[in-house]
């Protein structure tokens, strides 16, 4: 069955449309990644799938339903991210309470374990913790709920990296345990990657790509050779990015199965791999030349 489906799916804020015609569908547990660039329309389409803002064009459905004002969509989705404000005079051990009052599904057990683990105190106050902390504390939360469709907007922002990979480890363990619905947006597709089943990129509010992880990681390679060879033997193929190395070598990622192993070879073209986040780097440029063309 079908957790989360989008039809042209539209937003538009003020003079912008953020949102462009998006269209997906996610089987029920399953974890996907929603990766872009800045401003893309990660935060907005995540906002809309937990019904915290409504589409202007198109058909949203989160278990079946409407996700805005579904008091339905609303108990069995959390979104968690950076922007979350909690009530400054609760402790931790309150806030965890409070929050096991809602989420039907929640596990304290988990909720408190965790807790310990990462090194908090019951009765620290959450305005007073760190950035990291605070995220931490925010994951714990997400994690802890269990909620059929769990939202994670840039979970690990101002996280160090030990409590980084920890989280991801205590993700997909208890994915594991309990499958859900999660959505994980990330600006480090790396990181992730050994998580996740599929990738939805968006690039400037319209889908760039969505498929299967393992689809991601084999869809490009990279060709390295002299500049008219590579120019020759890629013409008429689907050319996703080209730069120039040096005086008359040029790196062209192309797809994957147009290409001819030993045709490249015998031209002298150098075949190498392109890593799923590299990958969605070339797609998403934004064509303006590299960095290196500030300097020129
Ligand atoms: N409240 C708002 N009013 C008007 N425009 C907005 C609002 N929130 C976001 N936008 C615009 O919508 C676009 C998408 O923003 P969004 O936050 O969804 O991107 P993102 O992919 O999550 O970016 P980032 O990776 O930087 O967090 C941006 O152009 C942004 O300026």
């Amino acid at each position: 069955m079908e957790a989360i489906v989008c039809e042209g799916l539209t937003k538009k804020q003020k003079q912008l449309t953020t949102l462009k015609e998006v269209s997906f569908s996610i089987p029920e547990n399953t974890i996907v990644g929603v990766v872009g660039r800045n401003g893309a329309g990660k935060t907005t389409l995540l906002k809309i799938l937990a019904g915290l803002w409504r589409a202007s064009a198109g058909n949203v459905h989160v278990l079946g339903e409407n996700p805005f004002n579904s008091l339905y969509v609303s108990t069995n989705t959390i979104y968690i991210s950076n922007e979350m404000v909690l009530p400054n005079s609760l402790s931790l051990s309150v806030l965890l309470t409070e929050a096991g009052r809602f989420y039907p599904r929640w596990n304290d057990d988990l909720a408190r374990r965790l807790v310990e683990y990462f090194g908090f105190r019951g009765n620290d106050l959450y305005t007073q913790l760190s950035t990291g902390k605070r995220n931490t504390f925010n994951a714990i939360i997400g994690l802890s709920s269990r909620c059929p469709i769990t939202i994670f907007d840039e979970p690990t922002t101002g996280m160090d990296q030990a409590v980084r990979n920890d989280f991801y480890r205590a993700l997909l363990k208890d994915y594991l345990q309990v499958p859900r619905t999660i959505l994980l947006s990330s600006h480090h597709l790396e990181e992730v990657e050994e998580l996740l089943e599929a990738v939805l990129l968006l690039d400037r509010g319209k889908k760039q790509l969505y498929l299967p992880m393992d689809d991601v990681k084999h869809e490009a390679v990279g060709l390295t050779g002299r500049t008219e060879m590579v120019y020759t033997y890629t013409q008429a193929k689907t050319v996703f990015y080209r730069e120039s190395i040096g005086m008359d070598t040029t790196y062209t990622v192309i797809k994957a199965n147009q290409v001819d192993m030993e045709k490249a070879k015998q031209l002298g073209i150098q075949v190498t791999p392109v890593s799923a986040s590299d990958f969605c780097v070339y797609l998403t440029r934004a064509g303006k030349g590299a960095i290196d063309d500030v300097f020129q």
